[in-house]
């Protein structure tokens, strides 16, 4: 299946991609390849940092599980986006996937390998093929370095290229950054913020990865050179074939970029989908209350404003995160059964997946909870002895070929 091109949805004029509607040269919207293969495929990932007690004898008091069970996939060449609220755990998750951090538990298979279990020695000819891009110019970039520096380090550590070519390389990036390849020998305060999260990214290119994680690439940026800089990370993948884990808290850059998008609460993943599957179809109550923020083109082209729904409360802490579902202490739908039973992350769609226990559109959540059968429990969570629990709940990396049907409550429609 493929998705309606975001940019052709043309209503009275407006296209209902935002960003291209406010960033005037932006290029059309990123579509989805949906017979791409996976570059990257992620399975329950883990990331607990321990809590340590004060004292003198410092003891293991508990954890923060920043990261709790992530399973995704990016599509080689393809991007995937992953939203959510400060402290959700999108940038530990970049950082996982760039193995600055090693996991706790689960896999991260790219290519032959899982990244999740290689040394550091093992990783370091792995370090070329997945590249991270950081959201401030200003602190990644160091300001004692020359741009060719900058941008030869890399291919001086790993011998890209012999010594005496490095230099006419590092020209080479800065050009298809568009940057004077004349200016190697500036320095970063030379550079406004823009040019220097084009320095960014000839860095990260230098080395021709296969994957770039890039976490809030443009949110330093002032909208008219966000534009120009997603314009060139999407010229990047087109002309090299980089895959993109993006992550951002702007849901219309994300919308933009990204053809997939992974929404995150509370170190989980609690619905990914196509573009059109999140933008326009969003079954989790979280997801709608993010898109609320969101000004919706299309409506205000006809007069009408979406509905803002506003969450209560602050996001809790991992340390200590909510039994059950971990949104329900701010869920405006959530009922006994959402404290007992974590829903388990179901795929209702061709490419759509959620974990609620009451999916649906806004405002017209189901009565009883689609997951009491499968999970083998009455509607208030509590152990059913007429039902046992599915064996079908399973829930991989990418996508199936059969779902769950929400009409008929069913696994096996295709
Ligand atoms: N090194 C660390 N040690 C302990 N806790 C950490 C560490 N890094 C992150 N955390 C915690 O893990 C949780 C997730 O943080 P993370 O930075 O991944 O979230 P985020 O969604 O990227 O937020 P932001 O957009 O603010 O960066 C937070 O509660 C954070 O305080």
């Amino acid at each position: 299946m493929t998705e309606s091109p975001s940019t052709g949805g043309l209503h009275k004029g407006v296209p209902d991609d935002p960003f291209t509607a406010v960033a005037e040269n932006a290029h059309t919207a990123a579509q989805l390849d949906p017979s791409a293969e996976p570059v990257l495929s992620v399975d329950n990932l883990r990331m607990y940092f321990p809590v340590m007690s004060g004292g003198l004898v410092r003891r293991k008091i508990g954890d923060v599980q920043a990261v709790d069970g992530l399973s995704f996939e990016v599509p080689a060449g393809g991007s995937l986006g992953l939203v959510g609220e400060s402290g959700c755990g999108k940038s530990t998750t970049g950082r996982l996937v760039s193995r600055l951090y090693k996991p706790t538990t689960g896999s991260m298979r790219f290519g032959d390998v899982d990244l999740a279990q290689l040394s550091e020695k093992e990783m370091k000819p792995l370090r070329r093929e997945v590249q991270m891009i950081f959201q401030d110019p200003y602190s990644s970039l160091n300001p004692r370095h020359t741009v060719g520096q900058i941008v030869g380090t890399p291919l001086r550590v790993h011998k890209v290229v012999p010594k005496n070519k490095v230099l006419g390389r590092v020209q080479e990036l800065l050009q298809v950054v568009g940057l004077n390849p004349e200016h190697y020998n500036r320095y970063p305060n030379e550079f406004s913020g823009g040019q220097r999260q084009r320095i960014g990214i000839a860095r990260a290119l230098a080395l021709q990865p296969k994957l770039m994680v890039a976490d809030e690439p443009v949110s330093a940026l002032d909208v008219s050179i966000q534009a120009q800089v997603i314009n060139l990370l999407q010229d990047i993948q087109r002309d090299f074939g980089v895959a993109f884990l993006f992550i951002a808290h702007d849901l219309a850059v994300v919308r933009h970029f990204c053809p997939e998008v992974a929404v995150m609460y509370l170190g989980k993943i609690v619905e990914i989908g196509d573009r059109n599957s999140i933008y326009d179809n969003a079954h989790h109550p979280y997801t709608q209350a993010l898109l609320s923020a969101v000004p919706d083109i299309k409506q205000a082209a006809t007069g009408g404003r979406r509905e803002r729904i506003r969450l209560t409360g602050d996001v809790p802490s991992p340390i200590n995160p909510p039994s059950g579902c971990r949104f329900r202490t701010r869920c405006p739908i959530a009922q006994e059964i959402c404290a007992k039973h974590e829903p388990p992350l179901l795929q209702i769609g061709p490419r759509q997946k959620v974990a609620c226990h009451f999916p649906g559109r806004i405002n017209q959540p189901p009565d009883t909870p689609i997951t009491a059968r499968m999970l083998g429990v009455d509607h208030q969570g509590s152990p059913d002895p007429g039902s046992t629990p599915s064996e079908e709940i399973t829930t991989i990396p990418g996508y199936a070929d059969t779902w769950f049907d929400l009409d008929t409550r069913t696994f096996g429609r295709a």
